[in-house]
C-alpha cells in the first residue's frame, strides 16, 4: 500500500477524533477508569488488528493506553492505518 503524503494526512485525520501526526505516525492517548477497563479495551482492539492484519504500537501504564500507527511495509501512514484508527475510536465509545 502507498504512503501518504503529509498533506494527505493532515487532510484525512480531520475526520478522525483527537488523532494526531508525529513524525511518521498517527498518535492517540486513551484513559480509563481503572487498567481492568484499559486491558479489556486492549484485548478487543487486539482481535480487531487481527482481523485487519494490521497492529498497533502501544504503550499501557495503569489506566492509560497510548497507541501509535503507521505502516512499516510503507514506512510511513496508509490508509490501513486510518482503518484501523476508525476501528480503534469506535471500540473506545
Ligand atoms: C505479513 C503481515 O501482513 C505484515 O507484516 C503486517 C503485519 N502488521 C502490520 N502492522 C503494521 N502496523 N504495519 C505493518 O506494516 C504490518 N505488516
Amino acid at each position: 500500500m502507498e504512503k501518504m503524503s503529509k498533506n494527505e494526512v493532515q487532510e484525512k485525520l480531520k475526520s478522525l477524533n483527537n488523532w494526531k501526526l508525529h513524525d511518521d505516525v498517527i498518535k492517540k492517548e486513551f484513559t480509563f477508569d481503572d487498567f481492568k477497563s484499559a486491558f479489556a479495551f486492549m484485548t478487543r482492539v487486539a482481535f480487531e488488528a487481527e482481523a485487519l492484519t494490521h497492529h498497533p504500537n502501544w504503550e499501557n501504564v495503569y489506566n492509560t493506553v497510548k497507541i501509535s500507527l503507521n505502516t512499516h511495509d510503507a514506512d510511513g501512514i496508509t490508509e490501513k492505518d486510518f482503518d484501523l484508527a476508525e476501528k480503534i475510536d469506535a471500540i473506545y465509545k
